[in-house]
């Protein structure tokens, strides 16, 4: 990015691409294959159909030669890790499609710490973690931490930023950790997206529907990860803003998140986006 380019990236035009991207996604319906945990299946395959993309959760070794290639992205998460989906997560990643990890609980073993590590040479264009796996995943430890939390961070998003950014250097992909403010950078430029409320860390998953939505906007923008990763962020979490206003709590904002990101339209994402690049 030039120096001229960045100069044009004001909020506005952030919410322009995000809306955008929404738009390309509910137009061309991208095809995501997710192999992702037995607790997101729901929520993530709901939150792509709302945002108007094709979600289909197919893990079966077998099944990835004939269907990967058809997708138009691979969403790999690994918060319900076995040595026996460990295959099909390597062979999907690897089918030369889009893809995108979410390295849950990254630090509960060293096993899952490893097949992380090597899903991560795989090369996913975006890999979407809580800064508590953002920064196990850069310092490739299992540290024995009293304050670990598994899937749930046990740290603030800007507690992981320089790890990100050095995992980003480091692995060639997109790093984007998630909290009260997501930051997603490439190494060298940094984004921060604004959007989201804390009643969302109280809905188990979130975490992993918010990554199959970068699935989604990667598959539009496979050439930009950086944006689609900050514009999905952006548009979720503005989906949970609009949900809050008529939930009482996790259950209800849970339905009415994905009723938002339903109902998204282009005053309300071009007006509420707020994605800013950081110094
Ligand atoms: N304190 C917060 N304020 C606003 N949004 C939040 C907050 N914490 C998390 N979110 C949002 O909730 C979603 C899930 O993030 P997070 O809870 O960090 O992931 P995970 O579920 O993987 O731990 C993201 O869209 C994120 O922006
Ligand atoms: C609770 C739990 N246990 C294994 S996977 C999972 C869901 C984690 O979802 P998220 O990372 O979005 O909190
Ligand atoms: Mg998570």
């Amino acid at each position: 990015m030039d120096a001229g380019a960045k100069e044009q990236r004001d909020p506005a035009w952030w919410g322009r691409r995000a809306w955008s991207l929404l738009s390309a996604v509910r137009a061309r319906a991208p095809l995501v294959q997710c192999v992702t945990n037995l607790v997101s299946m729901d929520i993530a395959a709901n939150a792509l159909l709302a945002a108007g993309a094709s979600p289909a959760m197919v893990h079966s070794l077998r099944e990835v030669p004939d269907f990967t290639p058809r997708c138009d992205a691979v969403y790999v998460n690994v918060g319900t890790l076995s040595e026996d989906w460990l295959p099909s997560m390597r062979a999907a990643a690897s089918a030369g499609r889009p893809w995108v990890l979410d390295p849950v609980a990254a630090a509960a073993s060293g096993f899952r710490m490893e097949a992380c590590l090597e899903l991560l040479a795989l090369r996913p264009a975006v890999v979407r973690g809580n800064a508590s796996e953002i920064l196990a995943l850069a310092d490739r430890s299992v540290p024995a931490a009293s304050n670990f939390k598994g899937a749930d961070s046990s740290h603030e998003s800007v507690d992981a930023l320089e790890a990100a950014k050095s995992l980003a250097l480091s692995s060639g992909s997109v790093v984007a950790v998630s909290g009260a403010v997501d930051f997603i950078t490439n190494g060298e430029q940094v984004v921060g997206a604004s959007n989201g409320v804390p009643m969302m860390q109280k809905i188990t998953a979130t975490g992993c529907a918010v990554t199959a939505l970068i699935a989604a906007f990667v598959a539009i923008e496979p050439s930009d990860a950086l944006v689609a990763a900050a514009c999905a962020l952006a548009v979720f979490g503005l989906a949970g803003e609009i949900g809050m206003e008529s939930s009482k709590g996790p259950a209800s904002l849970r339905m009415h998140l994905i009723d938002a990101l339903y109902c998204l339209d282009e005053e309300m994402v071009t007006s509420r986006v707020t994605i800013a690049l950081r110094p």
